[in-house]
């Protein structure tokens, strides 16, 4: 590059001389000659971002900006949302791919953690990706305007499942039973879009297809689950990830769920 803007030099010493100074090194002279900037300009940029950005942003949130968008396009997701845990945990795994390319690993950095296996096959799951392909936003809005309107037994009801469902100890059924048109789809709905709301994963399934037009993204139980239309105890699959699951009309010949 020097020889491009020193014309005829005849030492090295001719090379590093800028403005009549000689230089104690090339880097020193390229500086000299404006061919390199320091770093200054990336560290104000990113020291100003993180400013405005604010407290409420988690560091592993503005680190891995894209991971979000690059997960969405990838399952054809694009409502689904990341928590910081999960986004922090993809964050990690491409830093420990990078390094990895280049014959270095995560392992040899005692102040970052290692990716959480776990989390990363939740998400990788489609059954989980599935039920997480919500808009969190609208499930609140939602929420807040289904459940001004239940009535006394539907909110009894309400109640109950919440309650259930965060405590992790309890893991109840319930089947929710009634003459038609007396509110239960109506409670099903407030309570899955609280639930969504608070990002858990509901799986809504139906006995028929008729059940499954009256609430939003429900599956036939049958095919959800690939199981034989006679349940037995030992064809229930395995669902530990799943916080709720919501079943529209209980199947004739179950004898697995409690009445409350
Ligand atoms: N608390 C409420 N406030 C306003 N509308 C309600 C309320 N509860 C139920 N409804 C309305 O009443 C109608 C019947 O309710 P819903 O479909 O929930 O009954 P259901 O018990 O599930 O009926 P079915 O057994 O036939 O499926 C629906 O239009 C629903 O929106």
């Amino acid at each position: 590059m020097f020889l491009k803007i020193v014309r005829g030099p005849q030492s090295f010493e001719k090379l590093m001389t800028v403005n009549n100074r000689l230089c104690s090194t090339f880097k020193e002279a390229c500086f000299a000659y404006g061919l390199l900037n320091d770093d200054t300009e990336w560290t104000h940029a990113i020291s100003e971002a993180s400013v405005s950005i604010g407290p409420q942003l988690q560091h592993w949130e503005f680190l891995s900006e894209d991971v979000l968008h690059k997960k969405r396009k990838l399952f054809n997701y694009p409502n689904s949302e990341l928590t910081s845990e999960q986004l922090q945990n993809y964050c990690l795994r491409e830093i420990q791919e990078l390094l990895n390319r280049n014959g270095r690993s995560l392992s040899e950095f005692q102040d970052l953690p290692l990716p959480d296996p776990k989390l990363l096959t939740n998400m990788d799951n489609r059954l989980v990706r599935e039920t997480l392909d919500y808009d969190m936003k609208k499930s609140k809005l939602e929420h807040q305007q289904l459940h001004s309107l239940l009535n006394p037994e539907q909110y009894l009801i309400y109640e109950e499942v919440i309650e259930s469902v965060h405590d992790k100890q309890k893991g109840n059924f319930y089947f929710v039973y009634g003459p038609r048109g007396t509110g239960k789809t109506f409670s099903y709905k407030t309570i899955i879009s609280r639930l969504r709301s608070e990002r858990m994963i509901v799986l809504v399934v139906a006995s028929s297809g008729i059940a499954s037009l009256l609430l939003p993204g429900v599956r036939i139980v049958h095919s959800r689950f690939v199981i034989p239309l006679e349940l037995l105890e030992n064809t229930i699959p395995n669902l530990k990830c799943l916080n709720y699951i919501i079943l529209k009309r209980k199947p004739k010949a179950d004898n697995n769920f409690k009445h409350v």
